[in-house]
């Protein structure tokens, strides 16, 4: 059986994507708001663009942070920011979801998403995303190199240099396979179950702007910033 053993680089990469990570926290817990009041779907609709916007600027303030991202190609910096800004918004709100909360709380919490406004057709595949990241009892550690290898992606659209953010990938993607190992010992393709996450995500992003424009409510007004990263409007 193969010694793993994480190298001073890789502790120190790691520790660097883990403090930026908590650094760039969203600043109001939205599901505390969400356990607190009961909104119309116009209220949830509006936090919902009020949380993107704001986790599309913590999500640009992470990845500056990320060793090797601001010498990248500067074109190729936004193709990877705009290319990820969804799947982060999910990984995030999975990771959300997924807290510990007192008794009850996690059950509330379900019942006000289902009926926040977002249409029934998109409630399964969401949730099922969910639970599977629950499922998956990440630590802090695969949340925050999971979300950086998620937006070091190479195949983004217009991304010119892939080579130059594979890179800056596989030294994350390296040093996540270790930490899998050390952290999940009697689990040995957890490794591979969270990169197959990966994969669900890219599908459930698919749906986004359709869950978007079909909240149940008329005339759906996004930011500026959003109408950047959704495809909408
Ligand atoms: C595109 O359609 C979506 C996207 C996300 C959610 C979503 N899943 C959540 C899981 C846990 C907690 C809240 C959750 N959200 C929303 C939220 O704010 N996500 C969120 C964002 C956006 C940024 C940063 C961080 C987060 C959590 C609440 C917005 C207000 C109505 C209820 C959902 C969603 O729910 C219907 C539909």
């Amino acid at each position: 059986k193969e010694k793993v053993e994480i190298t001073k680089e890789q502790k120190a990469l790691t520790k660097v994507i883990v403090e930026a990570y908590n650094r760039h926290q969203i600043p109001q817990d939205v599901a505390k708001k969400l356990l607190q009041d009961q909104y119309s779907v116009e209220e949830n609709f509006l936090l919902l663009t009020e949380m993107a916007t704001s986790q599309v600027q913590v999500i640009v303030e992470f990845t500056k942070s990320i060793p090797g991202f601001l010498s990248l190609d500067h074109e190729d910096q936004i193709a990877l920011l705009k290319g990820s800004a969804v799947e982060a918004m999910f990984l995030r709100s999975a990771q959300v979801f997924s807290k510990k909360m007192p008794n009850g709380h996690n059950g509330i919490l379900e019942e006000r998403i289902r009926k926040s406004g977002i249409s029934e057709e998109f409630i399964t595949p969401m949730f099922n995303f969910y639970k599977s990241i629950i499922g998956l009892h990440m630590s802090l550690e695969e949340q925050a190199l999971l979300t950086a290898i998620t937006i070091l992606t190479p195949d983004r659209p217009y991304v010119k240099d892939h080579q130059a953010v594979e890179k800056l990938q596989e030294p994350m993607l390296d040093v996540l396979r270790k930490v899998c190992v050390l952290q999940h010992p009697q689990e040995p393709q957890y490794f591979a179950r969270l990169l197959g996450r990966l994969t669900e995500l890219r599908t459930l992003t698919h749906y986004h702007a359709e869950m978007l424009t079909s909240w149940r409510m008329n005339d759906h007004k996004f930011t500026p910033l959003l109408c950047e990263i959704w495809d909408v409007q």
